[in-house]
């Protein structure tokens, strides 16, 4: 009789641990040769019924090989006779394991905001680090800057630091503190030597110094990227985990023209657009007047999309010495206002629970509630360790080459507390 049209219920439930246990000696341990049984991969085969639980020893593999291996078990599990559901268990890594993995990665940062302009000179790093003082004053946590402007860094100059940077124990850049804030700059390791980062370089070297940092725990990281929509910013935009982006445009016409087409490459590429700052919207002249330069501007309008603050030409707004300007504690209430409407942190009660499961377990599980929904429907996922990396696995599962695709209209990762995530995708 073919596998296939037997119905469970048929055959007996006696010696299935047995079955299955047979059944897996015809599955390769890829590591050391020889099967999973025969190498003591697989440590236990138990039955509840006509479900088989397999524990095995995934945790110490690479995680590639470990997902191969608990789907190949899953598989030859539920292809035995009189078998209805299969469950892998790998060992669980010990909570101080998986902190050591984590420490200094990016991991450890919850939010990531990006600071943008379509032109130079607008005033797009001055509004990145008041923006970053503004956040890290309303927290305990501690909150980084990270200048991603390869060609022109002026996050050391605004915050007048400077290099050389030095290395932690395991050979990572340690940041620079900068009053409240822990900064990373090209600016700091190459000083004053001209810089002639080209092509591939460029972009390799964006990621790999904003990886390569020791950021520690961060509550937010915001990143200053260079002007324009260049090859940079959208290596960047494409590499870098960020949550959501801020544009800053002055109120004259064409910039706000061009920042408007700025949006767009953002919203390609999938990146939540938080709002414009309108910087030297107006300035104070010495006759006690403000003079509004494009009193007839409809910026909210012409950028479709909200106006978070507009910012005046003073010297106080460049002023990173004293207390951070009560325009820019407004801005850093309304981003953080935007970011929560971007993701609604309130976990509903349907809300897949991952938490205390084996990576594969996770995997498997996150993967059968993501087939079930429909294109615009919301999965849920709570977990423990930071799930990022199930954004590729959720794609591939309903035939999307990556998860840049057209896998999700949404993607987004948030951290809640230190071991807790939780992971909002929209189909
Ligand atoms: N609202 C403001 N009032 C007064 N001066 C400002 C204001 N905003 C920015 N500036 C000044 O304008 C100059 C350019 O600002 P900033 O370096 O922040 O611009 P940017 O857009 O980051 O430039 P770049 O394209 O070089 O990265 C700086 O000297 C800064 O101090």
């Amino acid at each position: 009789m073919a596998k296939d049209s037997l119905v469970p219920d048929e055959v007996p439930a006696d010696g299935l641990a047995d079955r299955v246990r047979n059944g897996l000696r015809s599955v390769e341990n890829p590591v050391s040769g020889g099967s999973v049984l025969e190498s003591g991969l697989v440590t236990q085969v138990s039955v509840d019924e006509r479900t088989v639980h397999v524990s095995a020893s995934l945790a110490e593999l690479e995680e590639p090989i470990a997902d191969d291996i608990a789907e190949a078990l899953r598989r030859t599990a539920l292809s035995t006779p009189g078998v209805e559901q299969a469950t892998i268990e790998g060992e669980v890594q010990s909570p101080d394991e998986t902190a050591a993995e984590r420490v200094d990665g990016p991991a450890n940062v919850d939010t990531v905001i990006a600071v943008a302009s379509a032109k130079g000179g607008v005033g797009k790093t001055t509004v990145a680090a008041q923006l970053a003082r503004a956040l890290a004053t309303g927290t305990d946590r501690d909150v980084g800057l990270f200048d991603a402007d390869l060609y022109g860094p002026n996050v050391p100059n605004l915050l007048n630091i400077d290099g050389p940077v030095s290395a932690t124990a395991e050979g990572r850049a340690e940041p620079i503190t900068a009053g409240e804030l822990v900064t990373m700059s090209v600016g700091l390791i190459a000083n004053d030597e001209p810089l002639a980062w080209r092509g591939a370089m460029a972009h390799e070297a964006v990621s790999e110094l904003f990886e390569d940092t020791a950021w520690g725990e961060l509550e937010t990281l915001v990143i200053d990227l260079p002007p324009g929509t260049g090859d940079i910013v959208l290596t960047a935009l494409q590499s870098l985990p960020i949550d959501g982006a801020v544009l800053v445009t002055t109120p004259h016409p064409t910039s706000v023209a061009d920042t408007s087409r700025s949006a767009t490459l953002f919203e390609e590429n999938g990146i939540p657009l938080l709002g414009t700052v309108v910087n030297m919207r107006e300035f104070a002249c010495e006759c006690g007047r403000d003079h509004d330069l494009f009193p007839d501007a409809n910026i909210e309008q012409a950028l479709e999309q909200p106006v978070l603050s507009e910012l005046p030409f003073e010297e106080r707004i460049r002023d990173f010495g004293g207390d951070v300007p009560a325009e820019i504690v407004t801005l850093a209430d309304a981003v953080r206002d935007r970011l929560d409407e971007i993701v609604d942190l309130s976990v509903p009660a349907h809300a897949l629970d991952l938490r205390g499961l084996s990576r594969p377990i996770r995997r498997e599980q996150a993967i059968e509630e993501f087939r079930a929904t429909e294109p615009g429907e919301t999965t849920y996922l709570l977990t423990d360790a930071d799930p990022s990396s199930l954004e590729t696995e959720l794609a591939t599962a309903v035939g999307a080459d990556d998860a840049s695709g057209d896998a999700f209209e949404r993607s987004v990762v948030r951290r809640r507390a230190p071991n807790e995530w939780v992971m909002v995708v929209v189909r």
